[in-house]
């Protein structure tokens, strides 16, 4: 023990060797503050630190953030479909709530909030989800930043990478494509986000009133958009498909939209032209909708600039008269969207964002469009959506009535070949009562009279 204590240095041999080591300190900080450019006293610092929590921390952080490179985020989204699925003993609050007016027995749907903290087990590791929220500073525009935290041990970082993540999106996929609920979405223009809505649109194409053959070729187009992912890719184009309807008002181009969203199981983004300040609003709306969707633009030859820039002279006036009858509609001093903002949208590099996406323009007056928006290649599929036929007629008593065969419909149909009625009126006068040979008696007086109309009109 004595020639132990012999060995440890004297109580002054360590005070001068705590002064040299101060010293040299104070020579390296001065060194550091004063001689090393500002830069690389930063870059030095934070590798120093990145090293220190390294050594200490045993932990490691993903962000996932609502928008990546300024589209949505789909690992985001995957999270949001998933993590609700992983509710557990730990779990210590939920959102919960319903919007199904019709069915007030659903049990509520649920969802994360904020700050709320989600354990998950995936193959031996443990994953910590936290759902974050945080205000964009932007100055004009400021943005509700939402995000999750993703944390799991450093070893197992590239596991969660590699296997963890995939597996969420996934599930997230299926959990998805099973959706029970559609959402029709319309912009806040006030707080910039999209507000949604359950979407409950009867209308399928079994009950839709239009040529059998037309129908089949819409149902054949959309089954092999929906499958040819591969397809899209290796020619090099973006996984998406345009289609125009055009026809007059009540012929079913609505119906049609709501028809295709019940068979694809998309949602609805129904977009307002006019809600977008400009060109670069519209893009930041446009890519903040997700995949698996439609993008509706309805009535675009009354969308302003959008639809025809090219007779700007004519087109200002109407603006101007159409805010006087309508205060609510965008000035025409805003800069607003243009044809090309939609364009560079539709076929310029923003419109590969994003993964199986339907676009579709309603008109009544296909001719009132510019030719821009009509060319080859912008609208994949352009569908007339007319006057009712004898087929639609059909179509509509079996829906209405329940009845396919009545001799009233050779009369009805002989008439319909010469009077110009829509879906939509003969969907209301068949509506008129429960008896079908009173309904149909009826309708012939109406076809007559409006034919009687027409002949006066033309004489
Ligand atoms: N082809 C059709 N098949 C079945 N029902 C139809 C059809 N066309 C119209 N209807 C009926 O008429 C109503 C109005 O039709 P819809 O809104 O789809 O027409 P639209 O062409 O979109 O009209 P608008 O151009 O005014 O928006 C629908 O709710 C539906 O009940």
């Amino acid at each position: 023990m004595a020639s132990l204590l012999e060995q440890l240095p004297s109580f002054s041999t360590i005070l001068s060797m705590y002064a040299s080591f101060s010293a040299m300190a104070m020579l390296l900080r001065t060194v550091f503050n004063e001689m090393l450019p500002k830069r690389f006293q930063t870059y030095i610092s934070a590798k120093f630190l990145d090293i220190a929590s390294t050594c200490l921390s045993a932990d490691f952080t993903f962000i996932i953030e609502e928008r990546w490179q300024a589209v949505h985020n789909e690992t985001f989204r995957a999270a949001e479909a998933y993590l609700p699925t992983r509710v557990g003993p730990s779990t210590e609050s939920l959102l919960i709530g319903s919007n199904e007016p019709l069915n007030p027995r659903a049990p509520p749907k649920q969802r994360i909030p904020v700050d709320c903290k989600i354990v998950d087990e995936f193959h031996g590791m443990r994953l910590e989800w936290t759902l974050r929220n945080s205000v964009d500073s932007n100055k004009y525009f400021p943005r509700e930043k939402r995000y999750f935290r993703l944390s799991c041990k450093k070893r197992d970082r590239d596991r969660v990478m590699q296997s963890y993540l995939p597996h969420i999106a996934r599930t997230a996929q299926s959990i998805l494509n099973r959706r029970e609920t559609l959402n029709i979405y319309t912009y806040n223009q006030e707080s910039s986000v999209w507000e949604s809505a359950v979407f409950k649109h009867p209308a399928t194409f079994e009950t839709l009133a239009m040529e059998p053959e037309l129908k089949q070729v819409i149902k054949e187009d959309l089954d092999t958009f929906v499958a040819r992912k591969d397809f899209f890719e290796g020619v090099g184009r973006a996984w998406k498909r345009g289609y125009l309807l055009y026809g007059p008002p009540g012929t079913g181009k609505s119906s049609l939209v709501a028809a295709i969203a019940n068979y694809l199981r998309y949602n609805i983004y129904d977009l307002q032209v006019q809600t977008a300040r400009s060109d670069a609003d519209l893009r930041h709306i446009l890519t903040s909708t997700t995949n698996r969707s439609i993008l509706l633009i309805e009535d675009i030859d009354c969308g302003s600039k959008v639809s025809h820039d090219r007779t700007r002279v004519q087109d200002d006036h109407e603006d101007t008269h159409d805010e006087q009858q309508n205060p609510s509609r965008i000035s025409s001093n805003d800069p607003g969207v243009t044809l090309s903002g939609l364009l560079n949208f539709l076929d310029g590099l923003w419109s590969s964002c994003g993964d199986e996406r339907i676009i579709i323009f309603t008109t009544n007056h296909k001719d009132k469009l510019d030719q821009a928006l009509l060319r080859p290649g912008r609208m994949d599929v352009h569908i007339y959506m007319g006057y009712c036929t004898a087929a639609a007629f059909r179509k509509l008593s079996a829906t209405y009535l329940g009845i396919e065969h009545h001799p009233c419909f050779v009369t009805i149909e002989n008439l319909l070949q010469s009077v110009t009625v829509t879906p939509a009126e003969v969907a209301q006068q068949l509506m008129k009562s429960d008896d079908p040979e009173a309904v149909l008696r009826s309708f012939i007086h109406f076809l007559g009279s409006k034919r009687n109309r027409e002949t006066e009109i033309g004489t």
